[in-house]
């Protein structure tokens, strides 16, 4: 295959490296999805603690003194699929505990931290590395956000950049006196520029200086001009309006596949999707329900409308319905699950942890996925929900709202419904579409009809990484 072009990608996780969220997800099936069409991608990552050890089997390509209290080193190589270069700087990166923060919070040098992964990606964009020179340079959410500004305020480099909003709630905040200390140009300190509120934000410093914004689906992107949703940034989106566009995230159809599951089946012989349902229930000590078993496999945060679950889950069980519940998170939502639990034994079970080989058996065990999110920029459990036949029962917002297509009336008799939509993202609306699922499950005929439709429903990446190439294509010059 020609290479059209090249990508230096620049994010804070990839999988199968490091992963909190579903930006590694998606940061880590790009590179693949885009070889075909053309384009090469490679990641650059910080050497976290857990990631040092791959450096000995890599070589070096680049070394930046004075990183912000020490001499970062850029290592190159293949690790586990990944085209991927690491940035070893021990002083910012190898520290025990996640990405973002150890048991004691954030990491307080956290601007500093990322402003230097920032800083490296825009030297190696502009400067190239190891003989390899990048056209575009795509950076993913606010760690990477000061990266197309260093770029931008550096002068001309002949590289286009792009910023992915994965998600807004996270901005990247900084007090205004670090504006110097993070090498940013005192003129640019204005509101149509760097100042965010009487501060610094490296999400928004991102945003007003990338040749191009994209988020993870339409819906989202149209959400973000609005104040409900933008989070203070909605301004900033809506003056850039002209070069903000939505692709949806995919998700990897070789590692979500249910004929790739230990008990196998496919929209053609769905009897193997019994056995793992009563695997499950085995597993959880849970009675196999009447009614439909339902799962939640998720952060548990405010963003993910996992309080609404002990208003709803009452009725739910009542009509015949089970819940396994898979997440971790806010301490609060994690001792209202356990609440469930024990108020529901046998139909109620809770699983805190994170654990992704129990995800696989509960999407394959599972009727339906519960997705109550109050915002949700694309959403990847839903998009396995319909892969599994698990029917996603969703908020109607941002990626839930573009990939679900609901069981109106009028989508069940053209037989194309695939799950069911709720609007608002309160437990009147949840507590509404709990009811159709039960119904809708009671009826064998319309359930099999809208699991097909589901299984049918094209969720890998061809698509989305067609639009990224065709993103790139326009950039590159
Ligand atoms: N306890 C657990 N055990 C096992 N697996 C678990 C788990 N908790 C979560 N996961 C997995 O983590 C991923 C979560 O991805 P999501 O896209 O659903 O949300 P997230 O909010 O992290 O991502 C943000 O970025 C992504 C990527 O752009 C957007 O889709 C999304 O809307 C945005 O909020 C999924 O692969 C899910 O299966």
């Amino acid at each position: 295959m020609q290479v059209k072009g090249r990508v230096l990608s620049v994010a804070s996780e990839c999988v199968p490296l490091i992963k909190t969220g579903g930006l590694a997800d998606v940061v880590g099936a790009l590179p693949a999805a885009l070889r075909p069409l053309g384009w090469e991608m490679r990641v650059l990552l910080p050497a976290y603690r857990r990631l040092r050890g791959h450096l000995g089997a890599m070589r070096e390509v680049w070394r930046e003194p004075g990183l912000w209290g020490g001499e970062g080193v850029v290592f190159a190589g293949e690790v586990e699929g990944v085209d991927l270069l690491l940035l070893d700087a021990p002083h910012l990166y190898d520290r025990e505990g996640g990405p973002y923060n150890s048991a004691g919070g954030d990491w307080p040098d956290n601007p500093q931290r990322f402003a230097a992964l920032s800083w490296v990606a825009a030297r190696l964009a502009r400067e190239g590395v190891g003989g390899w020179k990048p056209d575009i340079l795509h950076a993913h959410d606010w760690q990477a956000g000061f990266a197309p500004a260093y770029l931008a305020y550096g002068g001309p480099s002949g590289v286009g950049s792009v910023i992915t909003v994965h998600n807004i709630a996270f901005q990247g905040w900084a007090v205004a006196g670090m504006l110097g200390a993070l090498r940013l140009p005192r003129e640019a300190f204005h509101p149509g520029q760097l100042e965010y509120y009487g501060g610094l934000s490296s999400l928004k410093a991102g945003l007003v200086t990338a040749d191009r914004i994209t988020t993870v689906s339409p819906t989202y992107a149209a959400e973000l001009m609005r104040p409900e949703f933008g989070m203070g940034l909605q301004g900033v989106i809506t003056a850039r309006a002209g070069v903000v566009s939505g692709i949806l995230n995919g998700v990897d159809t070789g590692i979500w596949s249910p004929e790739a599951e230990p008990l196998p089946y496919s929209a053609r012989a769905m009897k193997g999707k019994a056995a793992n349902r009563a695997a499950l229930c085995a597993e959880f000590g849970l009675a196999e329900p009447a009614g439909p078993l339902a799962i939640v496999v998720s952060r548990l945060t405010d963003q993910k409308g996992i309080d609404l679950l002990p208003q709803v889950v009452p009725e739910f069980v009542a009509a015949g319905g089970a819940l396994v519940v898979l997440g971790s998170g806010d301490p609060a939502l994690e001792a209202a699950m356990r609440g469930l639990e024990q108020r529901f034994p046998g139909r109620v079970a809770v699983r805190i942890g994170y654990d992704e080989a129990l995800s696989h058996r509960l999407f394959a065990g599972a009727d339906a996925v519960l997705v109550p999110s109050r915002f949700e920029p694309c959403g990847l459990t839903q998009m396995y929900g319909l892969r599994y036949g698990t029917i996603p029962v969703v908020a109607a917002v941002g990626g839930l709202a573009d990939t679900v297509i609901h069981a109106s009336p009028a989508a069940l008799a053209a037989g194309v419904a695939t799950g069911l939509q709720f609007h608002p993202t309160d437990a009147v609306a949840f507590g509404q579409a709990l009811r159709q699922l039960v119904a809708l499950h009671a009826d064998p005929k319309l359930w099999a009809q809208v699991q097909r439709n589901a299984m049918a429903h094209p969720v890998g990446w061809e698509t989305s990484a067609a639009a990224y190439a065709a993103l790139y294509d326009g950039l590159a010059r």
